[in-house]
């Protein structure tokens, strides 16, 4: 676990022993991401699932195509549900480039070491975009729900860092997959300036 992350983990201390005090009824300080970090995670796990598919085929990782339908979806959703087009697409890029790390990162492992390879291989069509389309829907709810936490600010950093490490525990990411977490969280605390696409 990186520096960042074990400061933001000392930080998250006193915040926890603050929220314990809340009434039960207000969200827990310190933990508003964690729906939507979670979520983070198990795109990024989909991943795994997208290079099952993709390996030892001629498809290749980077299917510019999709990547414009993921975020033309990602951008008429928000709209829909009234938060900003502009950072939710520079969130969902951010989720995309995730994905091409993780995928990068298995082929070259599954390269290397062929038995650790997938012994079967997913429909990247019927199965495995669908998983993701149904994660786009969920992370628009996600999105639209923590519009006030997220922003520059100790708030956001904090829950961030809380709920990197609670996905990264949660899940049991590896290297690979805990640092496209940490690439995946990056815009979610530095909302795409204005005036920038
Ligand atoms: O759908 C795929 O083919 C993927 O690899 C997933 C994904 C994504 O994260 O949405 C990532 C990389 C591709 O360029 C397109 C889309």
């Amino acid at each position: 676990m990186g520096t960042m992350w074990g400061i933001g983990a000392a930080l998250l201390t006193g915040v926890l022993a603050a929220g314990s005090a809340s009434p039960a009824h207000h969200p827990v300080v310190g933990r508003e991401l964690t729906g939507l970090v979670g979520l983070v995670a198990e795109r990024i796990l989909i991943g795994d699932k997208v290079a099952a598919a993709k390996f030892g085929t001629t498809a290749p990782i980077e299917d510019p195509v999709r990547e414009q339908a993921v975020l033309d979806q990602a951008a008429a959703l928000a709209v829909e549900n009234g938060i900003d087009a502009r950072e939710t697409v520079a969130f969902f890029r951010a989720q995309i480039e995730a994905s091409k790390v993780v995928q990068r990162g298995l082929f070259d492992r599954w390269t290397a070491h062929p038995e650790q390879a997938p012994t079967e291989r997913p429909d990247l069509a019927t199965e495995v975009r669908p998983q993701l389309d149904r994660i786009t829907i969920e992370f628009i709810g996600q999105l639209a729900a923590t519009e006030d936490v997220r922003g520059p600010g100790a708030r956001c950093a904090v829950s961030l860092a809380f709920a990197a490490i609670s996905a990264d525990h949660r899940y049991h990411l590896d290297a690979l997959h805990e640092s496209a977490l940490r690439e995946a969280v990056r815009p979610v605390c530095a909302p795409a300036a204005s005036g920038n696409s």
